[in-house]
Order: C-alpha cells, then structure tokens, then sequence
C-alpha cells in the first residue's frame, strides 16, 4: 500500500512496452483510489529474454524467461507488484504469488506489418517473412507453404529497421503492443482471428502480487476487468492442458456475449503441415473446464507425438 513516506514499487521490464502497461496500471491505480502519481514508482528490470537477444527464443529455451528476474524481485519484496503481458506468463505462478488482476483487454489481433504489401494475400511467390513466433510461423506455413521464414528478434523498431533494410518484406507484431505504443499506423493492417488465431492472452495486462498481500489485494481488485478475467482463464487452463512449452504453436481465444463464453483453440506441427482445431461454448463460469476440455480433444484428435514431433 503506498503510504507517505513510501511509493508503491511497480516491476516491470524495461521495454518501451512494458513501460507502457506498467504506466496503465498506475493510472488506472491514481483514478480508482484517487491517489497522485508520486504515490507510485516504476521500477525496470532487465530479464533473461531481453538480455539475450542473439539466439531464437526455442533455444534459450526454459519458461518465464520474461519473467524470473521480475518474480524473484516481488518475492524479495524489492517491488510490490509486477505488470506483465499475460501472453508471456507460464501458466502457473510460483508459490506465494498470484495474478488476480487483470486489465480490460487490448486488440487481440495480430498486426500485418510491411512496407511494400498490404497483406498476406498479396505477399509474392517466395517472400521472405520475419518472424520468431512458433505459432506465427506455424499459421503462415500452413496457409502460405512457399513463402521463406526467418528469425526476427527484438524490440518493435529493430524489427522495423530490419523490415527498412530489407531483411524481410513483411513480419507480424501484437495490435495490442502497437495500440499501447501508439504505433498503430505502421500495421498495415489486422488480421482477424479466423485467419491467423492470436496467441493465449494475446493483448491482456496482468498485476501479480504476493498471495498475503492484502493490502495490495484490496488496491489491485478496483481496477480488475471480470471479462477479461473470464476469458483469460479459459485461454490459459486450454494452455495449461497443452503444457504449452515454448517449443509448442499454440493459438487460443476466448470471446464473451453476455454470460456466454466461446472459446477457439488450435495447435499445429512447427512447420504448418498439419492443423488440429476445435471449439467449446458454454457459461462463461465454466471457462476453465472448457479450456481442459478443448485440449483434452485437440491432443487426443492429434495423436501421440503431435506437440512434440
Ligand atoms: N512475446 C512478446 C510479446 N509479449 C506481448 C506482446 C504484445 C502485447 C500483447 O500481446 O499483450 C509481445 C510482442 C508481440 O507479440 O508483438
């Protein structure tokens, strides 16, 4: 709890991104409870996956490698919460943490960005297409088999320098981390779900906090969004089912009307030969069952060694 003498510390890492949603959280913190913004301190942490920036992101392999470093400072008490892109969270918190609050959601879409074609359709014969994503990667070889893929790492404006130095002519980001940069003009334009299936919490915030921490709990529950909190636990028990390594493309959506839940998941071979999808609606409330249940079938549809092969 901010006090006078001491600022609440907010963690995060240190990408102009990351910047930016743990700016939202305050925000939404100084409205809800009418505090200013001196009550609040942002502090950058440097992890494992920003430092590393030579190597696909397979190959350093392990999980939360965006954020170790940030749930180690929470559980020392060196910050009092974390902000994160739920996108890149594991699908379970360590002991003594949780995420029970989630911002109302972004963009869910993927962003087609390039400076010479407006869209995926159009990309020619061969196109050299940048991406790191398992999942974007998997979905553009299975729709477009003849187009050429290489790895893109970085922060948005390495990648757009690499697409200006003509490394690739095209590449996807988040429309959430472009709408949170105000860098929505550089998409040419978005891809809907049906066409490219947006990761698991793909646009969503999350605030993690030490499970005892109640007065952070009491701070934290004014600005949670519920359907945003309905839709991201069905997504992510259809993960957790998966075991979604990061060697795994994985899609998943959960969308709400009303009280009523539908839910999208798709997982497919690395190399797009192969696609297994489904989908579940239901009560909103038993999102998670449904999340389980979808990926109970998907795996079973695939077949041993699918996820793996
Ligand atoms: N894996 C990196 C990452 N984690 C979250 C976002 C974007 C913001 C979001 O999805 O909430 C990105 C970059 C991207 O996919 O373009």
């Amino acid at each position: 709890m901010p006090t006078p003498t001491r600022p609440l510390r907010i963690g995060t890492r240190g990408s102009a991104l990351a910047l930016a949603q743990a700016h939202e959280t305050r925000d939404r913190l100084m409205t809800a409870h009418g505090l200013p913004a001196d009550a609040f301190e942002v502090v950058a942490i440097k992890t494992t996956g920003d430092r590393v920036l030579d190597r696909p992101l397979k190959e350093i392999g392990g999980k939360g490698l965006f954020t170790r470093e940030i749930e180690d400072a929470l559980m020392d008490g060196r910050i009092d919460i974390a902000v994160h892109s739920m996108k890149d969270m594991p699908t379970l918190q360590p002991n003594g943490l949780v995420i029970d609050c989630l911002l109302p959601r972004e963009d869910v879409r993927d962003a087609f960005v390039s400076p010479h074609v407006a869209s995926i359709a159009e990309l020619p014969q061969g196109a050299v297409v940048g991406s790191s994503s398992l999942r974007r990667r998997a979905q553009l070889a299975h729709r477009r088999p003849d187009l050429q893929l290489v790895e893109f790492r970085g922060n948005v404006q390495t990648r757009l320098q690499k697409l200006a130095d003509g490394v690739a002519v095209a590449t996807f980001l988040a429309m959430a981390g472009l709408s949170r940069l105000n860098m929505r003009h550089v998409a040419q334009g978005s891809i809907a779900p049906e066409d490219m299936l947006p990761a698991v919490a793909q646009g969503a915030i999350g605030v993690e906090r030490r499970a005892e921490d109640h007065d952070c709990a009491a701070l934290l529950s004014a600005i949670h969004d519920g359907a945003t909190g309905l839709r991201i636990a069905a997504e992510r028990a259809f993960l957790k089912r998966l075991d979604g390594s990061c060697q795994t493309p994985i899609a998943g959506l959960a969308d709400l009307e009303g009280d009523t839940l539908m839910l999208r998941g798709e997982i497919l071979r690395p190399d797009g030969s192969e696609v297994v999808s489904g989908q579940r609606q239901g009560d909103a409330r038993d999102g998670e069952a449904m999340g389980d249940d979808l990926a109970r079938e998907l795996l079973s549809r695939a077949g041993p060694g699918f996820l793996h092969a």
